[in-house]
């Protein structure tokens, strides 16, 4: 029998959770399928939890600069404790019936297992199908990238869902790939006793940022003690019973270590949903859609699935255009020309819009300003852990920033103005007459700003 519905939404991460909450409220017939749990993998093994690791590790670094500006203190690791927060205090015990209460009494009818197209409108899940006169939003997300390295498959690696519930530090860990979960993960299991080394297969760390991100985050994980290994591409992996051996293109010697992490990317399975039922092509990396987030005859998708970069703030501003064109209540299309992102390595490495090389490409004539935060007085007042620069790119001939780099401690929170600078495309020349108060770490704005050249 098919049941008739007036939306359904598939996947209950951060952006499907918002859609189908918001939907039912405003008093549509809603059903949300979700395969696993409620709130996706940003409150249970993503932003949430990480980032309550990271903040411990951040303690305890800071607790290392005591001696430098303040006396004397010992802090003693004690991972158990930063378990039990990310048991207790961020995923419940991975246990999603708060969330599930939520969503309920917003009006959402949830369902457990695996959604799947079945034609425009229809999504079936195990026995039961569902028609949604409104439509369908797919909001699935994205799984580890496992690279295809002999061996690989057949060992017992780590994806960041081990990390993140692990109950004990290893003595020794292999980071595979050095992009955000790379590097974030390695700086926080470094601090808590790990010897850990990052393999990463491109030329840099933060391969997505300024060059000098990716430099400012090598340095800040061998401060820490990490090895940080670039150029380096795995070509034989295995494991003994207890240690994993990873050999590396035109290396001798293999790396060996107690737990390998696999920080390769993110994937998405099309297949598996049954695009292909809406003529959409299952082998594409991502599902497109237009500005108002659709991608089909009654289909909208939000979310990793649509490629704009894998961030909670982005599925849930997607969500948001979704839900209003649901509505028939449209909006503004979506711009990505201002996306932010944060890198919550200590310092943060905060960004938005477009480095300098990706405006070079797009033709732009750029000029670019940067400034060291240690140069600045805040850095100066800050000492240890002040390193980070503020850089900017700005579209020459039109006079405004189209992208900004803001690296250092609270660089995440120092992005905000910069944000809304690229966003608004505020005149470089009028942020150039403001006031920045003094002394801020945001204050060597001013100052990037001056060596526009
Ligand atoms: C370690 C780590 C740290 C991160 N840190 C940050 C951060 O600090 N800031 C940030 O912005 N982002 C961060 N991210 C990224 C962030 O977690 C994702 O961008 C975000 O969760 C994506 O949300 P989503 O709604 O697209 O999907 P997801 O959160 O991936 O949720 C999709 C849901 O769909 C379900 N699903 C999949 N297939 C089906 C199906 N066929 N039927 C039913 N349900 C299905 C899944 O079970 C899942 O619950 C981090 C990610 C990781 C792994
Ligand atoms: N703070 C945040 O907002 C945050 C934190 C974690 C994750 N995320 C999101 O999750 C996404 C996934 O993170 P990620 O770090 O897995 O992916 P990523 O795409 O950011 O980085 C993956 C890295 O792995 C490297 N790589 C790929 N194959 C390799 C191989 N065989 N050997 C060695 N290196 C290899 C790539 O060159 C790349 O540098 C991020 O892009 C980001 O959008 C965000």
């Amino acid at each position: 029998m098919t049941e008739e519905v007036d939306v359904v939404v598939v996947g209950l991460g951060p952006g499907g959770e918002f859609a189908a909450g918001t939907l039912a409220e405003a008093g549509l017939n809603v059903v949300g399928v979700e395969a696993e749990l409620i709130g996706g993998e940003c409150p249970y093994w993503g932003c949430i939890p990480s980032k309550m690791m990271i903040r411990a590790g951040n303690v305890l670094a800071e607790a290392g600069r005591v001696s430098e500006l303040a006396g004397e203190v010992k802090a003693v690791p004690d991972w158990s404790r930063v378990a039990e927060r990310v048991r207790r205090e961020a995923t419940g015990g991975w246990d999603d019936r708060a969330a599930a209460d939520r969503l309920a009494a917003k009006g959402v009818r949830p369902v457990r297992g695996k959604g799947r197209l079945a034609g425009p409108g229809r999504v079936t899940v195990g026995d039961r199908t569902f028609r949604a006169g409104r439509g369908v939003v797919l909001a699935t997300g994205t799984g580890p990238r496992i690279p295809p390295v002999p061996g690989l498959a057949e060992t017992p690696y780590w994806t960041n869902r081990d990390a993140i519930a692990a109950e004990e530090i290893p003595a020794s860990m292999l980071v595979l790939g050095g992009g955000a979960i790379g590097v974030e993960l390695a700086q926080v299991f470094a601090r808590f006793g790990c010897a850990v080394t990052v393999l990463e297969g491109g030329d840099r760390l933060l391969a997505r940022e300024e060059p000098e991100a990716g430099e400012l985050a090598a340095r800040a994980l061998r401060a820490d003690g990490v090895s940080v290994r670039t150029g380096a591409r795995a070509a034989q992996i295995d494991h003994d019973g207890t240690t994993f051996e990873v050999l590396l293109e035109g290396g001798l010697e293999p790396l060996r270590a107690e737990r390998l992490l696999v920080a390769t990317g993110r994937r998405a399975d099309l297949a598996a949903l049954g695009v292909g039922t809406l003529g959409l092509d299952p082998a594409a990396p991502a599902v497109r859609t237009d500005g108002q987030m659709r991608a089909g005859e009654r289909l909208w998708a939000v979310g990793d699935i649509t490629g704009h970069g894998a961030f909670t703030h982005v599925s849930m501003y997607q969500a948001r255009i979704a839900v209003l064109d649901i509505l028939g209540r449209p909006g503004p299309d979506a711009d990505y020309r201002a996306l932010p992102r944060v890198t919550f390595t200590d310092p943060e490495i905060g960004a938005v819009g477009l480095t300098e090389r990706q405006a070079r490409d797009q033709g732009m004539r750029v000029r670019t300003g940067l400034v060291l935060i240690a140069s600045s007085a805040r850095g100066l007042v800050h000492g240890p852990g002040n390193d980070g620069f503020i850089r900017l790119v700005e579209d020459a001939d039109r006079g405004v920033l189209v992208g900004a780099t803001s690296a250092g401690p609270a660089g995440g929170e120092v992005l905000y103005g910069l944000n809304i600078a690229v966003h608004t495309e505020t005149p470089t020349d009028r942020l150039k007459h403001m006031i920045y108060t003094y002394p801020t770490f945001h204050r060597a704005v001013e100052a990037a700003l001056d060596d526009l050249h």
